[in-house]
């Protein structure tokens, strides 16, 4: 009931009871007959108690209705003081707007929110939409209108709102409108809640969610009880346990057994008394494969600092670990063979001096050198020679002793250390099984490749008392080996060394025996094997050394060529021969050519052209009468730079002959193209005719070649009758060697020149 209404009811009831009493009560008096007297005396008594019953009435309803309003201001007052409390606990501010007046109230809690003045009552009317973020504003503002409008039964929108001094923050609010009966609001009453706080850390949690599902580590999050809660895709890819196998178990599911009980004991002492433990761990995927990671484990607290979780974060590091070993692996070992490389061989001799000092035994050095290497090398291609390297490198080990060590110092150089040995001696039969690793051929590029090693051998305490000389002197043994005529041992010995100096020693005095007119220039008929006549004389360089008289080629050739003296040596010889052809055709011999070696590196250079031209014409001799000596590795070099020279050397005029055939690897195809007019069988084949049925062979073979290819044929090292009779009847027209004559000087030749005979007898 209305207020007014339950006034206006009172009254009435107390108009008619009032004017009931009024004229009842009269009328009752009359009616009972009594004195006018005693009727005026009741009648002013009558009066008297209506006032006093109205008066009581009036009392008694003024007194209740002033407990009733005392009743409802008290529980109003600490409803609101309840209310008060309430908001200042959960922090909330209160903000009342009238919407037909426009006037806003916000509760002190909302203007401190806002860092507006706690106790200021200026008037924020308005300033709500002036604090919207640009960004916020459209949706605020659309989200008010739909609840105003009645689309939404509330209005809840989360925003920001600019604090006076500290940027925007985050706020939700919340209302409701009050409306008339038509419906219309009129007011709007809600609340205001800074959740900047809230929103960070929803941002933070959004943030890790990424990571912990993004990220490449594996996480498990476990409860105080070890028991697995949660784990991220990459824990289920590293394990191969998928989250519903893993969630519920304890992480010893990964247990691989390779730790023993006190590896785990110091994790949970760490856990416990640091709050974290970081290692590695070797664990068991779903697959039973054991992997190694790196494992972080953090243990989580509440604010009460009760255990709550564990979390672990861990990197498979397997990848790592065989890079790390890879590394290791190619520090220590050469890449193509995957034997020890000079390093580790270092090591290991070191280690083994120091063994075999303290238990008075000898260590073995054998290096090991594969005869013509670069030859295969440079005919068949670097692919082909890294396989027969690798080919040599593993029978070589299947013949090996396990503690002993085959390394590869780099190209075609091996090194076998030879452990725990009594004498000397016992390094003959391991230097016999090396050399007959190489007894068969080596199937490469579908050829049968046949190899020989020569092998240098030093011995510690005898021949070094450290690893560096050891190995020094192991490669001055090699040497002896090669010039004993390779696919043979040799031993150090100090004799060797003193070798060794020695053609260090040649080298500086080579530089003096150019300029100083040391070299000598000696010649060697070539015949034909038909007539018995010299077609043609080889040039040979000498050199008459002052001290050790007159050195053949062998010796001091390779050291040429390591002083890079090679092209001066052949300019020079060029030149002497010239001149001495010129002066033998001048004199009237019958003679069709002069032979002259061209070493590589000449013919590389590229000088070569513009220095045949100038002595040549130097000498006034016709090209006709010059023949140039390739060796068959140098000719079959894959260059076409030395191809356009060898055919600029043609277009001049003079001939080409490949020297030593047959020892190389030659390709026919690039044998066709080759300007070439002669072939010289290399005397290797020669020397054991006619009783080798192998050289035999092989002499047809060539001799079969050069025909089908219209070169002409020379035998080297033809020493005996009978070798030149074979290779007559083989068909080989031409011979050089011993038989005929020894390379001598021009002086000596004359003499054989003049009993074939001149063109003027
Ligand atoms: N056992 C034996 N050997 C015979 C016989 N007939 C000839 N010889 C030797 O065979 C070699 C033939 O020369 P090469 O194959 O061109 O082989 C030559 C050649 O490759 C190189 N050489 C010599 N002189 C020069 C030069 O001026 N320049 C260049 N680049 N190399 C040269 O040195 C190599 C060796 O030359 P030499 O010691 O003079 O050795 C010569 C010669 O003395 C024989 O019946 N029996």
């Amino acid at each position: 009931m209305s207020s007014n209404r339950g006034a206006w009811q009172i009254t009435l009831i107390y108009l008619v009871v009032s004017a009931l009493w009024i004229l009842l009560s009269d009328n009752a008096l009359t009616l009972v007959g009594l004195s006018t007297e005693l009727q005026q005396r009741l009648q002013t008594v009558k009066g008297l108690a209506f006032i006093s019953i109205t008066s009581g009435l009036i009392f008694f309803l003024t007194r209740n209705y002033l407990r009733r309003r005392r009743q409802q201001e008290r529980e109003l007052r600490i409803s609101e003081q309840r209310f008060e409390l309430a908001l200042a606990g959960s922090q909330d501010g209160v903000w009342d707007w009238h919407l037909n007046s426009d006037q806003v109230h916000f509760s002190r809690q909302c203007r401190v929110m806002l860092g507006f003045p706690a106790d200021s009552q200026a008037d924020l009317g308005g300033k709500w939409a002036s604090l919207l973020h640009p960004e916020d504003s459209a949706a605020a503002k659309q989200a008010l209108r739909d609840h105003l409008a009645g689309r939404t039964s509330r209005f809840q929108h989360v925003h920001r709102l600019r604090h006076q001094h500290e940027g925007y923050r985050w706020f939700e609010a919340s209302g409701r409108a009050l409306r008339d009966p038509t419906g219309k609001p009129w007011r709007i009453l809600g609340t205001l809640r800074d959740v900047t706080a809230q929103k960070e850390s929803e941002e933070r949690l959004r943030q890790a969610a990424v990571v912990f599902d993004s990220t490449t580590e594996g996480v498990v999050i476990t409860n105080a009880h070890n028991q697995i809660l949660n784990v991220n895709q990459a824990f289920c890819q590293i394990t191969g346990y998928s989250a519903d196998e893993a969630i519920g178990a304890k992480p010893n599911l990964l247990k691989s057994g390779w730790h023993d009980a006190s590896f785990y004991q110091a994790m949970w002492q760490s856990l416990e008394h640091e709050g974290n433990w970081q290692g590695e761990v070797w664990n068991r995927r779903k697959n039973g494969e054991i992997y190694p990671q790196w494992q972080t484990i953090n243990s989580v607290r509440d604010a009460d600092g009760k255990l709550t979780h564990y979390v672990a974060v861990f990197a498979d590091i397997s990848k790592i670990k065989r890079s790390e070993q890879e590394i290791d692996f190619l520090a220590h070992n050469d890449p193509l063979t995957r034997l020890p490389n000079r390093l580790l061989l270092n090591e290991r001799l070191e280690n083994a001096i120091q063994r075999a000092k303290r238990q008075n035994e000898k260590v073995g050095l054998i290096f090991i050198d594969l005869d013509r290497f670069k030859a295969v090398n440079d005919s068949l291609g670097h692919s082909a020679g890294d396989e027969l390297l690798r080919a040599a490198a593993m029978r070589m080990l299947a013949r090996s002793r396990e503690q002993d060590t085959l390394a590869r110092l780099g190209g075609d150089e091996f090194v076998l250390l030879v452990d725990d040995i009594q004498a000397t001696d016992a390094l003959i039969p391991v230097a016999k099984r090396l050399l007959a690793c190489f007894d068969k051929p080596f199937d490469i590029d579908q050829q049968a490749l046949h190899l020989t090693v020569s092998l240098g051998i030093s011995l510690f305490p005898d021949d070094a008392s450290d690893a560096r000389s050891l190995l020094t002197n192991a490669d001055t043994a090699l040497t002896l080996a090669k010039d004993n005529g390779r696919n043979t041992y040799a031993f150090y010995t100090q004799a060797l060394t003193q070798h060794a100096r020695e053609r260090i020693a040649l080298e500086s005095s080579l530089h003096q025996a150019i300029s100083g007119r040391q070299l000598r220039v000696y010649y060697q008929p070539q015949v034909d094997l038909g007539t018995g006549h010299i077609i043609g004389l080889e040039a040979l360089v000498r050199w008459q050394h002052p001290e050790h008289g007159l050195l053949t080629p062998d010796r001091f050739l390779p050291v040429a060529v390591n002083a890079g003296l090679m092209i001066s040596i052949d300019e020079y010889v060029l030149n002497q021969a010239c001149q001495q052809m010129q002066r033998w055709l001048a004199a009237g011999f019958d003679l069709q050519h002069m032979a002259v070696n061209m070493s590589g590196s000449w013919l590389e250079r590229g000088q070569v052209v513009d220095s045949v031209k100038q002595a040549l014409a130097r000498n006034g001799l016709h090209a006709q009468y010059l023949e140039l000596e390739l060796t068959e590795t140098e000719a079959m070099r894959h260059s076409e730079l030395n191809m356009e020279r060898l055919d600029s050397l043609r277009h001049l005029g003079i001939s080409l002959a490949i020297d030593d055939f047959g020892t190389g690897y030659s390709s026919l195809m690039r044998l066709k193209r080759l300007p070439v007019n002669r072939l010289k069988i290399d005397r290797d084949f020669v020397r054991d005719l006619p009783h080798d049925q192998n050289d035999a062979a092989i002499a047809r073979a060539i001799i079969a070649l050069g025909q089908s290819l219209q070169m002409e044929l020379i035998a080297e090292g033809v020493e005996t009758v009978e070798q030149a009779e074979l290779l007559t009847a083989m068909g080989c027209t031409n011979a050089q060697g011993y038989l005929y004559s020894r390379p001598v000087p021009a002086a000596e030749i004359e003499p054989l020149l003049q009993h074939v005979g001149s063109t003027e007898e």
